[in-house]
């Protein structure tokens, strides 16, 4: 099945370097960064273009993920496949997650961000992050099943969860597959409709660079890097430790399932920048999903794997969350015995799933965690409210990467991947990869070695 555009002809010449999406979207970051810079206001200004293009990609991701799923399910023999790939993703989420969590706590142990800053709690705004722990989503078990269900079929696909969307494809994709000719017949439909879904998100990509410019202006010029300086061990410390999450613990991950994480980023490079810029790991995700199609993993395995990863495999908001809270106790004085440090990673086990991947929703997840522990004070949080978004854009990062992975990894365990293609599209050879359609964007987005 054809995704975007069709490179098959082969005689169209080899795009100018500006003309590649990833290009744009890096001098979009840097012109960002520095109209943010020389002149805040009008940086901070520019909120709107970067709220804007998340909006347009946010407005398609319900559809991507419905026929996505409804179409690849189509491929699956029986429904017991699905609980079969469900279940593998679940283990590694739970895996690989917690692992996450542990690297944070450690970490903050061994580095202390916070150490020696002797804030006394009561001098802070807590009014600044008031009202943040309740626009988390529901923390026990039972509550947050039922938020999965939708409250009708439509809402679903309207209302912008994606868990609930998830919900619903599945089981009309089951429907389908059992309902013998006219499923047949819907699934065709389904399968065009797709092609000219992923033909739209294409058309958005093009406003990318001006996405990621005017939320790079709006963070430089609205937070002004001076934040950084005084929380600069803080946020140092975030992203030093998610880049060696991503090089070690993914990378060794990534290497046992015979790809190299570079080649992978690389593969990624245009989604990842926009990821960075928008500081929003869903703005990337429709490409996101088709990319790892054109990389040999199966349709449905994406499907089920990336936008379930999308709540319950959030390595970047993991290491963040004991990372700060480790942070904020240390910076307020409060000492956290082993009993209490477990006792958050228990707790930020559960709420950091159904977490989601917008900007600031990590902020919101830590702000839930800590209200339902007594021993870190939640109005800490003010402190490192100026420097968020600037960790947010770590955060969506890890998270996106991890995410490929993690389809990438279950796939493989699912006998779902086609190595040969893995391997063409991860050296850049274009022709071998994407039987399942045309690069994401366009023919110039095929990395090229
Ligand atoms: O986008 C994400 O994946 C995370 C988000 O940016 C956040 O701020 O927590």
């Amino acid at each position: 099945m054809q995704h975007a555009i069709d490179t098959s002809q082969g005689t169209a010449p080899p795009p100018r370097w500006f003309a590649r999406l990833y290009v744009q979207v890096l001098l979009a970051i840097a012109a960002g960064i520095t109209v943010g810079f020389v002149w805040p206001e009008t940086g901070a200004a520019l909120q709107p273009l970067g709220d804007g293009f998340v909006k347009l990609v946010k407005m398609i991701i319900a559809p991507v993920i419905f026929l996505t799923i409804v179409t690849g399910i189509g491929g699956m023999r029986h429904a017991g496949d699905i609980g079969r790939v469900a279940g593998k993703a679940f283990a590694y989420f739970l895996a690989v997650s917690s692992l996450a969590l542990i690297v944070g706590l450690i970490v903050a142990n061994v580095v202390q961000p916070g150490a020696g800053m002797n804030i006394d709690v009561a001098s802070l705004d807590a009014s600044a992050v008031h009202g943040y722990a309740d626009k988390a989503h529901d923390a026990t078990i039972p509550a947050f099943l039922l938020s999965v269900i939708p409250t009708t079929f439509v809402s679903a696909l309207t209302e912008g969860s994606i868990l609930q969307v998830l919900l619903v494809a599945i089981l009309f994709g089951i429907a389908l597959s059992l309902s013998g000719e006219s499923g047949t017949a819907i699934h065709r439909i389904a399968e065009q409709l797709s092609e000219v879904v992923f033909q739209l998100v294409a058309i958005l990509m093009r406003a990318a660079p001006v996405g990621a410019f005017g939320a790079m202006a709006f963070t430089v010029g609205k937070y002004g890097v001076g934040a950084l300086l005084g929380l600069g061990k803080l946020v140092g410390t975030f992203y030093l430790t998610s880049a060696l999450f991503v090089v070690i613990v993914l990378g060794l991950i990534a290497r046992f399932s015979g790809f190299s994480i570079f080649r992978l980023l690389r593969y990624l490079r245009a989604e990842l920048l926009l990821v960075l810029g928008t500081s929003s790991s869903e703005a990337a995700l429709p490409n996101l999903m088709q990319k790892l199609e054109q990389a040999g993993c199966a349709k449905s395995v994406v499907g089920i794997v990336v936008p379930t990863g999308y709540s319950f495999n959030l390595d970047g908001t993991n290491i963040y969350m004991t990372l700060a809270a480790l942070f904020i106790a240390q910076a307020t004085g409060v000492d956290l015995s082993l009993g209490d440090q477990i006792a958050l990673l228990l707790v930020a086990m559960i709420s950091s799933k159904g977490a989601a991947g917008v900007t600031g929703a990590g902020f919101i997840t830590l702000a839930a965690t800590l209200s339902i522990i007594p021993t870190v004070p939640v109005a800490g949080m003010a402190l490192i409210l100026g420097v968020d978004r600037f960790m947010s854009e770590c955060r969506a990062l890890t998270n996106c990467i991890g995410n490929a992975i993690a389809a990438i990894v279950v796939a493989k365990w699912e006998g779902a991947l086609d190595h040969h293609q893995l391997r063409a599209a991860l050296s850049g050879n274009a022709d071998q990869a994407g039987q399942h359609g045309g690069p994401v964007f366009s023919p110039e987005e095929a990395p090229a070695d």
